[in-house]
């Protein structure tokens, strides 16, 4: 009852979208695939810009399309917000404006996000009387999102929302995505070619390719499965579940307990013991030795099992390890690997070189 159920089929010349798909009713779920895969074109149907003739969609038990038995809401009866890649403010009103130009067709009863909720979600408190010319890109993308969270959408959709900005711009959006999709019970349907943003945000996965689903799950555990191409190539991570077991502010050192053991991360940031926080560790950032190292640099040592080994390009290998029931790959030269025989079960030691922190 709480999920989003689409079942969409459409032809064009040269590209047939076909999915089935069963998205959880909370969080987000990314719609992850190579350019021209067809995620813009699934998430215009989920909205109903695009109509599948057969199509089927069913968000929260509410029925925004059911071909075989003649129903079809209208986009702007569904209850739904859309963010592009860029957002399309009106110049000729303030940033207020913009965000409440959304709520004019929405009944009191429907009005589930307070303005202010949202534009306080989305640091907008200071720039509430500006006119979208005077704003960055980051900050013109932040009112679009909060225009479509105040109209308290049932589904908010997101093509890319990220992609038209530069490193420090999408760095600094991505907190409020967090803190957005923690903080209100809306699913998010996101879709990105960044694995990046997917480790990030999304819990839930689908991977499509040539207008199919390849497969959908959880994000970490299709994040470490090596048959998949968000485990290839240099880009290659794990996201680690952890929570802080203590905090030596003199050495700017957190330590971390999961699953596979302690890892250590440099933070000025103080943290409360059993505060939970995600971890990514990068496969290029991952070494394996047969025996534990000593006189090393490297703080992170933990003991790990072979699940996997596969050929990643050119004289690289991608391991995927078992540490202690925590997923985490390896990106070594085939050279490497060949020289400690590594083969599924072969008990090592992964040092891991760099954690980035999610949180
Ligand atoms: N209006 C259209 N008419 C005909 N074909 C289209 C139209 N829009 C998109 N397509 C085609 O449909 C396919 C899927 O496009 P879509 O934009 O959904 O892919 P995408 O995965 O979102 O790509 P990208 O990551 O580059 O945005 C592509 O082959 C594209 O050329």
């Amino acid at each position: 009852m709480n999920d989003i159920l689409a079942r969409l089929r459409l032809e064009r010349s040269g590209f047939t979208l076909d999915v089935d798909l069963q998205l959880p009713g909370h969080g987000v779920s990314a719609l992850f695939g190579p350019s021209g895969c067809g995620k813009t074109t699934c998430l215009r149907a989920l909205a109903g810009l695009e109509r599948a003739p057969q199509g089927r969609v069913v968000v929260h038990g509410e029925v925004w399309q059911d071909e075989a038995r003649g129903q079809w809401l209208p986009p702007h009866r569904r209850a739904l917000g859309y963010v592009f890649q860029e957002a399309s403010l009106f110049d000729h009103l303030s940033v207020r404006g913009n965000i409440e130009y959304g709520l004019r067709r929405l009944p009191p009863a429907r009005r589930r996000v307070p303005v202010e909720q949202a534009v306080e979600l989305l640091g907008l408190t200071a720039l509430m009387a500006r006119r979208p010319a005077t704003l960055s890109g980051g900050e013109r993308q932040r009112v679009a999102i909060a225009r479509a969270l105040a109209a308290s959408p049932a589904l908010l959709l997101m093509d890319e929302p990220l992609a038209a900005l530069d490193a420090a711009r999408k760095a600094e959006l991505l907190p409020y995505l967090d803190r957005l999709q923690r903080q209100l019970d809306i699913p998010m349907v996101y879709v990105s070619h960044s694995p990046d943003e997917v480790a990030r945000l999304a819990h839930h996965l689908v991977l499509l390719r040539a207008g199919q689903v390849v497969t959908s799950g959880p994000t970490l555990a299709l994040m470490a499965r090596l048959d998949l191409p968000l485990a290839q190539g240099d880009a290659a991570a794990c996201v680690v579940l952890a929570e802080v077991a203590r905090h030596d502010a003199a050495a700017c050192l957190t330590t971390v307990r999961f699953s596979g053991g302690e890892m250590h991360l440099v933070s000025t940031q103080a943290r409360a013991p059993g505060e939970r926080l995600r971890l990514r560790v990068q496969a290029r950032d991952v070494s394996l030795t047969l025996a534990r190292q000593e006189g090393t640099s490297i703080l992170n040592i933990l003991p790990a099992r072979v699940l996997q080994l596969r050929e990643d390009g050119p004289g690289q290998a991608m391991v995927a390890l078992d540490a202690g029931g925590t997923a985490l790959l390896a990106r070594v030269t085939q050279r490497s690997a060949q020289a400690l025989a590594l083969a599924p079960g072969l008990q090592i030691f992964a040092q891991v070189k760099g954690v980035a922190l999610l949180d």
